[in-house]
């Protein structure tokens, strides 16, 4: 088997072994849609006597952390060909992904994954969950917060990247999770005309307000589909609320994807218009080099650490390293005893503030040498609201 660079004249074979790996019936008009992430990512391939036997694709992106953006590798387009399978292809492409990452100078990858036992043993912890809503609209939305009377108005979707992406790039500053888009990826993976996975709904709406904008798809059954939501004062996300309950035709909004902690289900004035259907585990992050990671977030407070790191895929980031949390953060090795012990996984699911390091104690996984140390780490690692990715790549 060999792992070697995907050249651009085999992406079509990559669509195929996706739609074999996926159950997926791609019509050969959508073969440009559906090649579009693996067109643009850095492609890794296992080629097995010149046959495309496995594949793992990389885009380059730049992920929201606490205070700030990291390069990022946003890991996709995933498989194994089933007579190939668990033979270490995945951990084959996994270990040059990680390499190249390194090579690259970013320090954190992340992916959405088809299932939860997959990614872990690689060092990928999950960082962010998502909710999902519906909002019943047979009668009106009573809201507790007074509305933003600024107008909303409807843009047309050539225009919506240029004018939404500001709005989406400044909530990024304060809730971590996102990538930030470009207009290809808005027009992509954001604003696709067509959603074949749900099918009869209309192309996007984007409806904008000064501090937010929601786009939406409807569907002759009556339902409104929020596809992305942002606000940046709850004002103003409950004149977007208000809007998408009041369109006239419609009797339900399904919200697929929030933050787990929405503000409209204790905005509503009926908690009972607003159902909870879901809760899932949506990012995946690897810390790909520890120490850069750590010190390139901020903190919510200033402290000091000796964390013992396991990571037996990434040598580089075992060990110990004293960090400081605080106005200048700094990670650095040192020989001293551990506060804490912790695997690179348990590492990156609490590194956005998302998952809590006391209930990974709590649980076992992560072992805790000096009393109270995940308490005061837990409280450095506190984002105000928590962390999101709005994107499924
Ligand atoms: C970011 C994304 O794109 S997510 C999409 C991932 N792709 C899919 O789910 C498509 C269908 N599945 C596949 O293509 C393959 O089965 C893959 C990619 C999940 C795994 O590829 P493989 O080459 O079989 O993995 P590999 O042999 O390297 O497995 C390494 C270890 O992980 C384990 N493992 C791999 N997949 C799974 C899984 N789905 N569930 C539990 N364990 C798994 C293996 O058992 C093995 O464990 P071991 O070392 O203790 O024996």
């Amino acid at each position: 088997m060999e792992i070697r660079e995907v050249p651009e004249g085999d992406v079509d074979q990559m669509v195929d072994l996706a739609a074999l790996v996926f159950h997926q019936r791609i019509e050969k008009d959508e073969y440009d849609r559906v090649a579009w992430p693996a067109r643009r990512a850095e492609r890794l391939g296992a080629y097995d006597d010149g046959v495309l036997a496995g594949q793992l694709a990389s885009l380059p992106a730049r992920l929201a952390v606490p205070g700030g953006f990291l390069d990022c590798s946003a890991v996709t387009f995933v498989g194994v060909l089933p007579t190939h399978r668990r033979r270490g292809v995945l951990t084959s492409m996994i270990d040059r992904m990680h390499a190249d990452a390194i090579a690259a100078g970013r320090p954190v990858a992340a992916l959405w994954a088809s299932q939860g036992l997959i990614y872990g043993r690689y060092g990928f912890g999950l960082a962010t969950r998502a909710i999902s809503m519906e909002i019943d609209t047979t009668r009106p939305l009573d809201l507790r917060t007074t509305p933003d009377p600024a107008p909303l108005r409807l843009v047309d979707l050539a225009s919506a990247p240029e004018v939404l992406d500001p709005i989406y790039t400044r909530a990024l500053s304060s809730r971590p999770g996102g990538l930030l888009r470009d207009p290809e990826w808005w027009a992509q993976i954001v604003l696709e005309p067509v959603d074949h996975e749900a099918p009869g709904y209309t192309e996007p709406r984007a409806v904008v307000h000064p501090a937010g904008y929601a786009v939406y798809r409807t569907h002759p059954d009556r339902t409104v589909m929020v596809i992305d939501f942002v606000a940046e004062t709850p004002q103003a996300e409950a004149a977007l609320w208000r809007y998408l309950a009041s369109i006239d035709l419609t009797s339900r909004i399904k919200a697929p994807g929030r933050p787990v902690d929405d503000l409209l289900p204790h905005m509503a004035a009926d908690p009972d218009q607003v159902a909870i259907k879901g809760d899932y585990g949506a990012l995946w992050l690897r810390l790909v080099d520890v120490p850069a990671a750590l010190r390139a977030r901020s903190w919510a407070a200033g402290d000091a650490f000796v964390l013992e790191v396991r990571d037996p895929r990434i040598p580089a980031n075992e060990g110990r390293w004293r960090l400081k949390t605080g106005s200048a953060p700094s990670c650095d090795r040192t020989a001293d005893s551990p506060d804490l012990t912790l695997s690179a996984a348990d590492l990156a699911a609490v590194y956005l503030g998302g998952t809590r390091l006391t209930a990974l104690v709590r649980v076992g996984a992560v072992t805790e040498h000096t009393p109270s140390a995940a308490t005061r780490l837990e409280a450095a690692l506190a984002v105000p609201l928590a962390p999101f990715i709005h994107d499924d790549f």
